[in-house]
C-alpha cells in the first residue's frame, strides 16, 4: 500500500467551476451530481473551491486531507444538519447529535456492535440469506435491488428487535420505507432549502409513517421491560446500557437509537449487496474464483461467524464493490472556529465536501480505477501500489466513522457466501448507472435470472 504523499505533487488549491451569480454551481450540481463531483475530482489540485448558492464549498481531492478533516470532526469541523426528513425520523439519535451528547450516546450503543456481539448476529444474517435462497427457484427472474433491500431489512429488524413472533416486522419495514423514501427525495431535490414548517404531501406521509413506527417501537420496548429475559439483540443491549454516571437510556432515547441503527444499516448494506451481484454478473472470472473459494472452504455448508476470516476473496469482492459503488457517496463537514486544513486556516462556515464516489475512481490513488479487481485488496505483495492508504473511505473515518463497519462487512460476506453457493444472479443487459438518493442505487429496475450453481 502506498501513501498519498508518495504521489506527484499537484496545486494546493484551485478555483473550480465559476457558476452563476447568486446560484453558483447549484444548477450544474443538481442536474447531475455524480458527473459534477467527477468534474471537481479532475482538477489537478488538493482542494477545489466553488460555490453552492451563496455558500463557499471546498471539495477535497487528497486522501491525507480527507483523513485530517474526518479526524477533526467534533473538534474544529462538524457534521452539518442533514435536513428535516432525516431529523424527523431519527430524532435525537447519535447520528444527528453533537458534542458531549453524541459521545455519551455513541459510547452506550458501541458495545452492541462490537465483534463479540456481531458474532451473535451472524447466525441471523446467514439464516435470513438461506431463507431467501430457499424461496428462490432456478430460472426465476428477480428484482435484485428489491430482494437485497428486503433481505437487509429482515436482518436489520431481527438484529435490533429480536426474532420472537411479537415483532411485527412488516409494520416497522413499511413505515421505514416511506420515511427513507422521503429522505431520499429531500436529498435529491430542494429539501435542504425548505423550512421545517413547510408541509408537502411527502412530509405528511413521512409524519404518518413515523407515528406508526413510534407506536410499534414503544410497544416492543414496553414488552421487553415487562419480561426482561436476556436475549442477543440490540434492544436488549440498549436497555442494559449505562452511561459514565450510571444512568440508563430513556424510552425515547432507546427509540431514537433503534431507528438510528436501522437507518444506518438497512439501505447501505442492501445497496452494497445489490452492487456486488451486479459487478459479479459482469465479471465471470471473479465469479469463478469466488465459487472456488466457497467450495474449498464451505463445501455447501451455511457459513457462520468464524468463516468470515476464512473467506478472504469474498471480503475482497465486497471491498472492491464498496470502492466502485460506495452507497454513501458524499460526506460533509462544516468548518467551525479555529478550523485548519494542511496548516492553513479555513473560514468558519465553509462547507467541506469529501466524496468516496469521486476519490475511489482517481487513478492517482487506485491503479486502473475503472476495472473491477478484487485482487487489488489481496494482502500479498504482488498487488502493492494499486490502492492508497486513506483513499478508500466507504465508511467515512475519524471520530464519526461508521459504527457498523464490522456488522456491514460480516453481513455482506455471509450473505454473499450463502447465496452464491446456490445461485448465480445473471443480471440482464444494461448499464444501471448509479443514481443518488439516501444511498447510491442503480437507476431503473435491475432484473436478474437465477442460475443454479452446479456441484460437479
Ligand atoms: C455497507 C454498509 C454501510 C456503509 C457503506 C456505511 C457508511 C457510513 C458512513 C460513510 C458513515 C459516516 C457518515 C458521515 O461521516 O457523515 C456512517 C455512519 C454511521 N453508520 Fe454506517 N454504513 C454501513 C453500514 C452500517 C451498519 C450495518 C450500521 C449499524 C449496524 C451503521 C450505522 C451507522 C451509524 C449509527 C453512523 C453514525 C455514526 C456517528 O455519527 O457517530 N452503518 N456509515
Amino acid at each position: 500500500m502506498t501513501t498519498a504523499a508518495d504521489r506527484t505533487a499537484i496545486a494546493p488549491v484551485l478555483d473550480g467551476p465559476r457558476g452563476l451569480p447568486l446560484l453558483g454551481s447549484l444548477p450544474e450540481f443538481a442536474r447531475d451530481p455524480l458527473a459534477f463531483l467527477s468534474r471537481l475530482a479532475s482538477y489537478p489540485a488538493d482542494q477545489v473551491r466553488w460555490r453552492l448558492g451563496p455558500a463557499p464549498v471546498v471539495f477535497l481531492n487528497n486522501p491525507e486531507m480527507i483523513h485530517e478533516v474526518l479526524a477533526a470532526r467534533e473538534f474544529t469541523f462538524r457534521k452539518p444538519d442533514l435536513g428535516y426528513a432525516f431529523r424527523h425520523l431519527l430524532g435525537d439519535g447519535f447520528i444527528t447529535s453533537r458534542g458531549p451528547e453524541w459521545r455519551r450516546k455513541r459510547g452506550m450503543v458501541q458495545p452492541a456492535v462490537r465483534p463479540r456481539q456481531v458474532r451473535a448476529y451472524a447466525e441471523i444474517m446467514s439464516a435470513a440469506a438461506q431463507e431467501l435462497a430457499s424461496q428462490w427457484a432456478p430460472g426465476r427472474r428477480v428484482d435484485v435491488t428489491a430482494e437485497m433491500l428486503a433481505l437487509s431489512q429482515r436482518i436489520t429488524v431481527r438484529t435490533i428487535f429480536g426474532t420472537d413472533s411479537g415483532v411485527r416486522e412488516e409494520v416497522i419495514a413499511d413505515s421505514m420505507l416511506i420515511a427513507q423514501h422521503q429522505i431520499g427525495v429531500e436529498f435529491r431535490g430542494l429539501g435542504p432549502m425548505m423550512p421545517d414548517w413547510m408541509r408537502t404531501p411527502g412530509r405528511r406521509r413521512l409524519k404518518r409513517a413515523v407515528d406508526v413506527l413510534d407506536t410499534e417501537v414503544r410497544r416492543l420496548v414496553a414488552l421487553r421491560r415487562e419480561s426482561p429475559t436476556e436475549r442477543d439483540d440490540l434492544l436488549t443491549r440498549l436497555l442494559a446500557a449505562r452511561d459514565a454516571a450510571g444512568a440508563h437510556l430513556t424510552d425515547k432515547e432507546i427509540r431514537d437509537e433503534c431507528v438510528t441503527m436501522y437507518v444506518g444499516a438497512h439501505e447501505t448494506t442492501g445497496t452494497a449487496l445489490t452492487w456486488v451481484w451486479y459487478l459479479l454478473s459482469r465479471h465471470p472470472r471473479v465469479r469463478e474464483r469466488l465459487t472456488d473459494e466457497l467450495r474449498r472452504v464451505l463445501n455447501g455448508r451455511v457459513p457462520g461467524y468464524e468463516d468470515y476470516a476464512r473467506l478472504p476473496y469474498c471480503e475482497q469482492i465486497v471491498k472492491e464493490a464498496l470502492r466502485m459503488r460506495p452507497p454513501v457517496w458524499m460526506i460533509y463537514a462544516l468548518a467551525d472556529e479555529g478550523a485548519t486544513l494542511a496548516g492553513r486556516p479555513v473560514r468558519k462556515g465553509t462547507q467541506v465536501w469529501m466524496s468516496p464516489w469521486a476519490t475511489h475512481f482517481d487513478p492517482r490513488w487506485f491503479g486502473n480505477p475503472q476495472e473491477f479487481s478484487p485482487e487489488r485488496w489481496a494482502r500479498d505483495a504482488s498487488t502493492a501500489g494499486t490502492v492508497t492508504e486513506n483513499a478508500w473511505f466507504p465508511f467515512g473515518g475519524g471520530t464519526r466513522v461508521c459504527i457498523g463497519v464490522r456488522f456491514a462487512m460480516v453481513a455482506s460476506v455471509l450473505v454473499l457466501a450463502t447465496i452464491a453457493q446456490r445461485f448465480h444472479l445473471e443480471v440482464e443487459p444494461g448499464e444501471f448507472a448509479p443514481k443518488i438518493g439516501l444511498t447510491l442505487q442503480p437507476e431503473g429496475t435491475m432484473h436478474a435470472s437465477l442460475r443454479p450453481v452446479t456441484t460437479d
